[in-house]
């Protein structure tokens, strides 16, 4: 869950880069955020990840009110939610496994319970059988699928999601959308920010719309 509260983000010295926003994305809801280049999208994904904090108001994550965290506090809070990038940032030298494997490790998981856990991963994406490969051998779209595996492999509750499809033709981008409902379905909350406007029209979840800092329009479906 998710609950922005009046929220402002001033850049210093004095750039509003968000203007008192308020929304709330509910657990297992899936959303689009859009808006031009500037409006505001990945500022507010930075407010819920705690890269940024809030000028004003608050962002809550899972009832956590995240500009109150403190150190140790905002790493574990990290970890309830899964960063999805437009250029999925795999580590090039580790396999497909090991990419996988990274934020369990990071969590310190044990290594016994770590394979159950990356296999549970890649298979949602459809990767089980690429586990030993290295990523430049996989294909844009199975790269972004493995960046999807090791976004979800700690079970966070939320998902946010930078222009997840920016660089994969549309067949592969309807089956990242796929997986992302499949999620949404088993209660993530996902938060999909996007220029893509045919994919937004395709899927017809809701739709945050930002221009200059502010929220403009929060619909149900795109039109
Ligand atoms: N650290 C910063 N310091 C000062 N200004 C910033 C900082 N980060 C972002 N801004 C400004 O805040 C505004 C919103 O930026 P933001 O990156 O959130 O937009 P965006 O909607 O994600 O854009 P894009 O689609 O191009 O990524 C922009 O005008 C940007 O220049």
């Amino acid at each position: 869950m998710i609950r922005f509260e009046s929220v402002s983000k001033r850049y210093p010295p004095q750039f509003d880069a968000l203007r008192e926003l308020s929304f709330d994305l509910p657990t297992g809801e899936m959303a689009f955020l859009t808006g031009h280049s500037g409006a505001g999208k990945s500022t507010l994904l930075k407010l819920i990840m705690r890269i940024e904090k809030a000028s004003s108001g608050r962002v809550i994550v899972n009832g956590r009110d995240q500009g109150a965290l403190k150190g140790r506090q905002i790493a574990l809070a990290r970890r309830d939610i899964g960063m999805v990038y437009q250029d999925h940032n795999l580590l090039d030298d580790r396999s497909v496994f090991d990419n996988v494997a990274l934020p369990l490790i990071i969590a310190g998981m044990p290594a016994r319970d770590i394979p159950n856990r990356v296999y549970a991963a890649l298979d949602l994406v459809g990767l089980k059988h690429r586990a030993k490969a290295m990523p430049l051998e996989l294909s844009g779209g199975e790269q972004q699928r493995v960046g999807i595996a090791r976004a979800v492999v700690g079970k966070p509750s939320v998902i946010l999601a930078d222009e997840p499809t920016g660089n994969l033709d549309p067949q592969l981008a309807v089956e990242v959308m796929n997986i992302f409902e499949d999620l949404s379905r088993v209660g993530v909350s996902i938060l999909v920010a996007t220029h893509d406007l045919a994919l937004i029209a395709r899927f017809r979840h809701r739709l945050l719309t930002l221009q200059a800092g502010q929220l403009v329009a929060d619909t149900g479906a795109a039109t």
